[in-house]
């Protein structure tokens, strides 16, 4: 549903997309880890167009994201931090989003009523909490039912009761038969949301299999021991690798 062939981005001198080519199929769920830094968000921008990759190939159902933005209708997007016109209050951000789509007719409202949105709907977007915009951000993510979500960072900064909501609709719509992408530092998250793992260190994509064969690889019978071991092997590869270069 989405191939990544073969990226590569730098920030000026830093590399942080090297060679990345990654296939996600539809009804998976791809945790997308690593190390602060490591280029999980700049993967999922590239994806979203939001960010240019130097070379390679993105597809989107097998459409060149390049050159038109058609292929953004299949894809919703919850950013780490959502950022919005201060002074908007929260009806008019869903109206205003509502009109971009105008061929969209029915909506996915269960994050707006889960929240109770409504009944702020009258407050300026500049005014609400931390948690509440991450609310606003997850209901408009699936607001326009997309049949891809890209979820970065989905739970920080909501309550308890708002995760449990949340986590509840990510899993409705994957066994609905979505393909969901999701970037955290919550192996608790991960492990009950993905089925499998993609492990990004120092640009490059270290592991890439499912959440069952990470298990088997590692021997690790559970979740957060296996993504420990696999960190531990991206270090030794990077401090072997060095040995290497300097003998
Ligand atoms: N627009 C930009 N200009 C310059 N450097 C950037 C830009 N965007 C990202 N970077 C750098 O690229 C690297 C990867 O950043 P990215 O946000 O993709 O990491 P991440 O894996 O999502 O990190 P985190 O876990 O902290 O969210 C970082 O060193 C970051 O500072």
């Amino acid at each position: 549903m989405i191939t990544v062939n073969s990226i590569f981005k730098k920030f000026g001198k830093l590399e942080v997309l090297k060679d990345f080519t990654l296939n996600f199929e539809r009804g998976n769920s791809y945790a997308i880890m690593g190390p602060n830094g490591s280029g999980k968000t700049t993967l999922i921008k590239s994806i979203l167009g939001m960010v240019l990759p130097d070379k390679g190939e993105i597809l989107v159902k097998g459409l060149s994201i390049k050159g038109s933005n058609d292929y953004r209708k299949y894809l919703g997007y919850m950013p780490q931090i959502g950022r919005y016109p201060q002074n908007m209050k929260i009806g008019q951000l869903f109206s205003m989003m509502k009109d971009m789509r105008p061929e969209i007719k029915t909506y996915d409202l269960d994050l707006v009523e889960a929240y109770e949105l409504d009944k702020i709907k009258d407050k300026s977007l500049g005014t609400l909490s931390g948690g509440t915009v991450q609310k606003v951000s997850a209901a408009l993510a699936f607001l326009f039912n997309p049949e891809i979500l890209i979820l970065d960072e989905p739970t920080a900064g909501l309550d308890p009761i708002a995760v449990e909501i949340l986590k509840s609709k990510i899993k409705n719509e994957r066994e609905a038969g979505k393909l969901i992408l999701v970037t955290s530092h919550i192996l608790s998250d991960l492990e009950e949301l993905t089925n499998h793992a993609i492990y990004i260190f120092e640009g490059e994509v270290f592991f890439n299999d499912s959440i069952e064969s990470l298990k088997e690889i590692t021997s690790e019978e559970k979740f957060s021991p296996a993504i420990a071991k696999l960190m531990q092997w991206s270090l030794k590869k990077k401090s072997t690798t060095k040995a290497m270069t300097y003998a």
